[in-house]
């Protein structure tokens, strides 16, 4: 369902990720583990289309992202790290807008903004305005907005970054309820986020590719390592190191 070949991308002299290549099977969930700065983002943003990448293909449901932008946006729901959400409408409102500009036909529109309510468990409080409820909800608003279509694919930057412990489990089970009918690529760099919802880890370390295997297989070669210790040992090479400067932010293209 996604197929990542050796994508690199460049801020000026600084290599955010370097020949990446990955492929995520559809229906499973993958988590997609880094320390800070990894440059988990900057793939996320290229799958979706929302930056280019420096070299490297990538397909989305057989879609270049890169030549077909616009039939990959139409497959994948994204959450970004900062969930879209506007403060000043209804959560009702809101999600109605996304539906219509996601190109939800005006007939179904109704039920299928429901339908992402009732899956993301906002349906109970959709006349709220989206400034006056907690920061969980705006998270699930998030996700009921990328569910919304219900795209092959969904991309979720760490969903439950800033939540409370309750929040944080209820997000957990709403992603791991989508295996099956959604492909996931769920980023974070919280460990105990993955070994909670996915089958598969992929962990990359200063833009490089370091592990991408099932997390059963994982331990097995590391016996008697916790994946704490194993995530540690796999991405030590980046730690103990002086932080990455930011560089000039880029909003231009590659
Ligand atoms: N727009 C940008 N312009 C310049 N440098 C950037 C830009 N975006 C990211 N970077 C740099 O690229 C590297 C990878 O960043 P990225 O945000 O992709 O990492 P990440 O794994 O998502 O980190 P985090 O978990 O902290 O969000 C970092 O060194 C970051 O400072």
């Amino acid at each position: 369902m996604i197929e990542v070949s050796n994508l690199t991308k460049r801020y000026r002299d600084l290599t955010a990720i370097e020949d990446l290549s990955f492929h995520v099977p559809k229906g499973e969930i993958l988590g997609f583990l880094g320390p800070n700065g990894a440059g988990k983002s900057t793939t996320m943003r290229i799958l979706t289309g929302f930056q280019p990448a420096t070299s490297g293909t990538a397909r989305v449901a057989g879609f270049d992202v890169f030549e077909q932008p616009l039939e990959v946006k139409r497959r994948i729901g994204y959450l970004p790290e900062i969930p879209p959400v506007y403060p000043d409408m209804s959560i009702k409102a809101y999600l109605r807008f996304v539906a219509e500009l996601k190109g939800v036909p005006r007939k179904v529109r109704k039920d299928e903004v429901d339908r992402v309510a009732n899956a993301a468990r906002v349906a109970h409080v959709m006349d709220r305005l989206i400034a006056n409820v907690s920061k969980g909800y705006r998270q699930r608003v998030g996700i009921a907005q990328a569910l919304l279509g219900s795209p092959d694919v969904l991309i979720l930057d760490e969903p439950t970054v800033g939540l409370d412990p309750s929040q944080i489990l209820e997000v957990r089970d709403l992603v791991r309820s989508l295996a099956g009918q959604h492909t996931v690529i769920l980023s974070t760099h919280i460990l105990q986020e993955v070994t909670a919802t996915c089958d598969t880890v992929l962990i990359i370390a200063r833009g490089k590719l370091v592990a991408h295997e099932n997390l059963r297989a994982l331990q097995e070669k590391h016996p008697g390592r916790s994946l704490d210790e194993i995530f540690l040992q796999l991405t030590s090479d980046t730690r103990g190191a002086s932080p990455e400067p930011r560089q000039p932010m880029e909003h231009e293209a590659a």
